[in-house]
């Protein structure tokens, strides 16, 4: 047998146990729908068949086999032992293993097992494939000091594949610093800062998915959350954990998340930058406990023959003492309620000798008395209500803002009605804030915050109210921040979140960029006004052309004519312009019969898209045309930052075409 027939022979066994591993899903799936049609006969009462029912309902599709994709991409030799590494576990009818899910305590050596640390391992073996049908094999035999690292050929195709439609996963190649934070412990809160590229949201997905793996149980209870910056980034991450199984994350964007009320005013840009300031949460919070007073008078209660009375000296202590105990408002209220309540209580068993009844425990709770002196001292209030007090007279924050801040803030026209109001988006954060000052928020056991470095103040209390009692993994780059308020240091938003312990970890390796257009991107770092490490490239193909256009009015023709030449290749087309232009060049498109789809529309086949500057921030594409930077870095503040974003969206190759000056800090060698 020559080595050509050793290695198709091998292949062909390899594609045997792939097909078996297929069927054997297919038995696995079989038997759920089949428990699944039978549950609600087996169950005994109907509670038990819906649990049962929605159990089987999620297994089914967590079995579902896509056969665009491999089940397996990775096999270890232990000693003398076979282990076939995949998206799932696969069991025989014996229940043997014939995948083993990537997430499993075994798997963990396919991805960090190295000649200085084989970990047992004697070979480790990547395939390739094509539309889920194994093409080759790649063995590092690591017990003879054989390692590829990243000049493996299947991590370098995988790499440099053309991009069309939603993110995939990347379990096949995920690398030992990434795999290091993706199977970090769930009780560990962590910040990730990458440059464009790196694999942050990938890492924070596949963390997601590792965890629901290792903690089912408590995490399907507390759930997990995946926030990220808009809805079109959420449509492209959308398909990566239903691919690895997982089909019950959250995924929200912030401004979903807080959107307790609809969006129907605007504010001044100054307005904005205020209302995202820490300082909104002091000035809610004074707002609201400030409409707490020293109870004045006694209550009294006629209660049939009875009369009860309680003095104002108790009140006075009944409230101070909830004041004291540091609950949300709305829980220290109904403390109040009740204690007063219990005195009631107390002079009625003193007086009848007998305990009383709920039903009359419920009406003294609700009788007019106590209700008055509830109102009089520890007024109700809703989260819509405070939010209009505040802006209406930010007096009642006391000094927490200048005179010349009240007025930033202070609506000119007020509501008639607290239902009335319209609120703007940064009213939103307040509502929020205000909700939590009232009730505490349901805590998720872990929140992957992506583009975190945006996050205000205010919206990272958002995020530490819902993450109170679980963890946090932080995605972001701070080079990227085009926020007004975007931070230069994580510890400020991690001081927000409440995870000040959290470790900031750098991610430097990029998996998308190429090393032309990282090279020039990075020209922008020093005038970004942070200090991050630079991103080195682990490519070396890509294409990157600065076209200047001497005629403002020819380049929009030269944009279409860039975007013809595009579509001979392979992969996505994104021009990518300053907003306002955006309508124009899909009009122009339109002309030309091209046809294009909008970036949230990852079902669209079309592989031209306009993007928006403002909206591009965590996606990518095969070919970026940039349309004339300098009107992007002029649209904003943060202009620079946002060109920054949009040069790295770049997989193989950018082209620049500017009729107006380059920013100076990109002309510089
Ligand atoms: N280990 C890997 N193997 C293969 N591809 C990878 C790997 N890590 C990342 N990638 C790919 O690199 C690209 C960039 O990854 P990702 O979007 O997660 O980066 P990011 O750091 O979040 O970028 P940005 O800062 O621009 O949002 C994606 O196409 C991703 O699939």
């Amino acid at each position: 047998m020559t080595a050509t027939d050793e290695l198709d022979a091998e292949l062909a066994a390899e594609r045997t146990h792939l097909t078996e591993s297929r069927a054997a899903l297919r038995r696995m799936r079989d038997r759920a729908q089949a428990l699944f049609s039978t549950g609600d006969k087996v169950a005994g009462d109907s509670y038990t068949a819906e649990q049962l029912g929605r159990h089987m309902a999620r297994r089914v599709k967590e079995l579902a086999d896509d056969p665009d994709t491999p089940l397996f991409f990775g096999k270890l030799d232990i000693e003398a032992e076979h282990f076939h590494i995949g998206r799932r576990h696969v069991t025989d009818d014996a229940g043997e293993p014939m995948v083993l899910d990537w997430r499993a305590p075994l798997s963990r050596s396919f991805y960090r097992a190295s000649v200085r640390d084989p970990q047992n391992i004697r070979t480790r073996r990547r395939f390739g494939f094509v539309k889920g049908e194994l093409t080759s094999f790649e063995d590092e035999h690591l017990d003879r000091g054989e390692e590829l690292g990243t000049s493996s050929r299947i991590l370098t195709a995988e790499i440099e594949r053309p991009r069309v439609g939603p993110m995939r996963d990347i379990v096949a190649t995920i690398q030992p610093e990434q795999d290091e934070l993706v199977r970090a412990d769930l009780a560990d809160s962590i910040c990730v800062q990458g440059a464009p590229g790196t694999g942050k949201t990938a890492v924070g997905l596949h963390r997601a998915a590792y965890l629901l793996y290792l903690h089912r149980e408590r995490l399907r209870k507390s759930k997990v959350l995946i926030v990220g910056p808009n809805t079109a980034f959420l449509y492209y991450i959308s398909a990566v954990l239903p691919t690895l199984g997982e089909v019950e994350v959250l995924q929200s964007t912030l401004d979903e998340l807080v959107g307790r009320a609809p969006v129907k005013a605007g504010d001044s840009a100054a307005a904005t930058a205020l209302k995202h300031d820490v300082r909104m949460a002091t000035a809610l919070h004074r707002a609201l406990w400030n409409r707490i007073t020293k109870p004045a008078d006694p209550i009294m209660v006629s209660d049939g023959s009875y009369r009860w009375r309680i003095d104002v000296e108790p009140l006075r202590r009944i409230v101070d003492e909830a004041r004291r105990e540091g609950l949300p408002y709305a829980v220290g209220r109904e403390r109040v309620r009740a204690r007063v309540v219990g005195l009631l209580q107390r002079q009625s068993e003193y007086r009848t000798g007998n305990s009383p009844s709920e039903t009359w425990l419920r009406r003294m709770s609700k009788i007019g008395p106590v209700t008055e002196f509830l109102e009089a001292t520890w007024p109700a209030v809703t989260p819509e209500a405070l939010v209009v007090a505040l802006l209406t007279e930010p007096e009642l924050a006391g000094d927490v803002f200048t005179e010349e801040e009240r007025d930033t803030i202070r609506w000119v026209k007020p509501p008639k009605t607290v239902k009335s109001a319209r609120f703007s988006a940064a009213d939103l954060v307040l509502l929020d804030e205000a909700a939590g000052l009232l009730e505490r928020e349901v805590s998720f056991g872990h929140v992957v915050v992506d583009e975190a470095q945006d996050l205000s103040p205010m919206q990272a209390r958002a995020i530490a109210r819902r993450s109170e009692h679980g963890s946090i993994t932080l995605l972001g780059d701070l080079a990227q921040g085009t926020a007004p308020w975007a931070t230069t240091d994580w510890r400020d938003i991690l001081a927000h979140l409440g995870k000040p312990e959290a470790s900031v970890v750098p991610l430097t390796v990029g998996f998308r960029v190429p090393e032309a257009v990282v090279t020039l991107a990075n020209r922008l770092l020093p005038a970004l006004g942070v200090n991050v490490p630079e991103a080195v490239s682990l490519r070396r193909d890509g294409d990157l052309a600065v076209i200047g256009v001497p005629a403002a009015a020819d380049l929009d023709a030269r944009t279409m004519a860039e975007v013809t030449a595009a579509l001979t290749h392979e992969g996505s087309v994104a021009v990518i312009a300053a907003d306002a232009a955006v309508d124009r060049l899909r009009a122009h498109l339109d002309a030309a019969g091209i046809e294009h789809a909008t970036p949230d529309d990852v079902d669209n086949p079309a592989r031209v898209l306009v993007v928006p500057a403002t909206i591009v921030k965590g996606l990518e594409y095969d070919h970026v045309i940039v349309h004339e930077p300098a009107d992007i870095v002029a649209a904003e503040p943060k202009g620079l930052n946002r060109l920054y974003v949009v040069l790295t969206r770049a997989v193989t190759r950018l082209s620049v075409l500017h009729s107006k000056p380059l920013p100076e800090a990109l002309t510089l060698p």
